[in-house]
């Protein structure tokens, strides 16, 4: 049985217009499937209803089953709220583009970081503290004690994506669902968050989903692939063998564009 097991999911508006259209795929256990499309291709709305958070006004149909351990299996389509709230966090953690969606304006970094560790590992205490303390200290984050009293807008733009990914993980989630969590960050900063996520990821044995209309960034860190264009999977397959050899023209052209990004990066940095 998969971690994760995506059948026929189709998102529709009010309206009726398909923005997700019959898309299945499925996530192993410490697996790293990552979905890549151009903008507006239907991987946010994917990420957000494999999560059930889709907004109002779309309706998600056909099968999300979320097998996690220690918290059963669960059909994601259709079920209640109360059902679904115990499984985000633990079950599967997000990280959004832009971390300032994820973090409170109002509150220190530090007790948002409390808070999932408070209320999914029931740590309270010296051993809360401890535990925000290494939690700062795992994504790398410098002056861990300056961060822990700051406010969101008191640090930089990858200090809040570290920010954001250690609240994530402190969960300890079985799948972490990435959506462009580098895209905001200029290019060095997008390699280090992106070295440090495999390394997390790796260490914990988690499984992936990372969104990306970005081909170099997710090949990094995904052993699989899933290409979507207008809602509907136009390819899939392994990483290595989609970047060598993409079958449909629209994935060459994915392929070809990341491939010009590179070349340019290069001649700029050598
Ligand atoms: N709440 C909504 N109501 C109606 N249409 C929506 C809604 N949210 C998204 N869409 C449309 O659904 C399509 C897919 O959106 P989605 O955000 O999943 O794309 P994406 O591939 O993640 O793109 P991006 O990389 O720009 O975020 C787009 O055409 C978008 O305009």
């Amino acid at each position: 049985m998969s971690l994760l097991d995506v059948t026929g999911l189709t998102v529709v508006t009010d309206s009726g217009r398909a923005l997700v259209s019959d898309l299945s795929f499925t996530v192993e256990q410490g697996g790293r499937l990552g979905l890549i499309g151009e903008s507006g291709s239907g991987k946010s709305l994917t990420a957000l209803a494999v999560m059930g958070l889709l907004p109002p006004g779309l309706t998600a149909s056909g099968s999300v089953v979320l097998d996690a351990p220690g918290l059963g299996r669960t059909e994601m389509v259709g079920a209640a709220e109360s059902r679904l709230r115990p499984l985000r966090g633990r079950g599967a953690g997000v990280v959004f583009q832009e971390p300032l969606t994820a973090l409170d304006p109002l509150m220190r970094v530090g007790r948002q970081i409390a808070e999932p560790l408070r209320r999914h590992r029931g740590l309270r205490g010296a051993e809360l503290r401890r535990a925000v303390a290494a939690a700062l200290d795992r994504v790398q984050l410098p002056e861990p004690d300056r961060i822990a009293r700051a406010f969101p807008h008191e640090i930089s733009g990858g200090q809040r994506q570290r920010v954001a990914l250690a609240m994530a993980l402190a969960a300890e989630p079985t799948l972490l669902i990435a959506d462009e969590p580098t895209t905001a960050l200029d290019v060095t900063v997008q390699a280090e968050v992106l070295g440090l996520l495999g390394e997390l990821i790796a260490e914990k044995d988690m499984a992936l989903l990372f969104v990306s209309h970005d081909l170099a960034v997710v090949s990094g860190v995904t052993d699989e692939l899933v290409v979507l264009k207008d809602g509907r999977a136009v390819e899939s397959g392994g990483t290595a063998d989609l970047l060598h050899a993409p079958r449909q023209p629209y994935t060459r052209s994915l392929v070809e564009s990341a491939r010009t990004f590179e070349n340019a990066l290069e001649r700029i940095t050598r």
